[in-house]
């Protein structure tokens, strides 16, 4: 069975202004599976956010289910950790009390927080930066917290919206190597927002292209790459094609 299974969703928004709805996404299904790494991929405002917001149960399908581990999804929960464009952290809590954040929220004492919080600390690289204040790292080392508290939660998925997106293209590359890393220690399922084609074929085991106006998903495909992959290798640049075509059917690019 799926791990996430998301069956004919669709999503209106009102738009009083112009008393009419917004069709956000039209009839979308899709299932992912225990360990993928599944990258929603499409142009700004194909929906992208509002399918990640509902599989973390933050917005409700206008028709349609999305269901994780057999279960419909109605709301948040802590078998889905979520990580956004900006990392979201305290900025008067040290790295180790922001990693721990959901720990105290439940009520768990110190020395817990702070030996529960080290594992993950340790798994992003950030070993040597617990007492650090978010002010005093990096874009970069600040994403990194925010995906070790995604995963001290021990969630089922880890959601991710566009989390490098406010990141230099150096550092990027950087994390998509990390987070291939984390991925495969943690052995987590990942759903991450994306409008880059080379960060989806980066990082991907599947990508699923979408098309904007109304969001449909216009092809998943599995991703048969070679890891570490090298963006500058025919295959890759195969894939590469293949997406613009679907992207921009008016325009797409001649064989070389
Ligand atoms: N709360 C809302 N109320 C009304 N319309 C909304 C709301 N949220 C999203 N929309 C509309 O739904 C569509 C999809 O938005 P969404 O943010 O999911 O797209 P996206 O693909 O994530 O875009 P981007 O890459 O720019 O973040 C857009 O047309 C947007 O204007």
């Amino acid at each position: 069975m799926a791990l996430i299974s998301i069956n004919g969703v669709s999503r209106v928004f009102d738009d009083p202004k112009r008393k009419t709805g917004v069709i956000a996404l039209d009839d979308i299904n899709l299932e992912v599976q225990r360990n993928d790494f599944l990258c929603l991929l499409g142009p700004s405002g194909c929906g992208k956010s509002t399918l990640l917001n509902m599989i973390a149960g933050f917005d409700l399908p206008s028709a349609g289910t999305v269901s994780v581990g057999g279960q419909v999804i109605g709301r948040p929960g802590a078998d889905r950790g979520v990580v956004f464009q900006q990392a979201n952290l305290m900025p008067w809590l040290p790295v180790w009390e922001n990693v721990a954040f959901h720990l105290k929220m439940s009520g768990a004492g110190k020395a817990t927080r702070r030996e529960k919080s080290q594992k993950f600390i340790d798994m992003v690289g950030l070993t040597g930066f617990e007492n650090y204040f978010p002010s005093e790292l990096s874009g970069g080392m600040n994403q990194r917290v925010g995906i070790a508290r995604a995963l001290l939660m021990n969630p089922e998925v880890i959601l991710m919206d566009e989390p490098f997106g406010a990141l230099d293209e150096q550092t990027r590359m950087d994390m998509h190597g990390e987070l291939i890393r984390i991925w495969r220690e943690s052995k987590s399922t990942i759903v991450f927002v994306t409008h880059g084609i080379d960060e989806s074929l980066a990082l991907g085991t599947h990508v699923a292209v979408m098309t904007a106006r109304p969001g449909r998903i216009r092809e998943l495909m599995p991703i048969d790459l070679a890891r570490p992959r090298d963006p500058t290798s025919p295959a890759f640049n195969d894939y590469k094609r293949h997406i613009l075509s679907l992207l921009r059917p008016e325009n797409v690019i001649a064989p070389v």
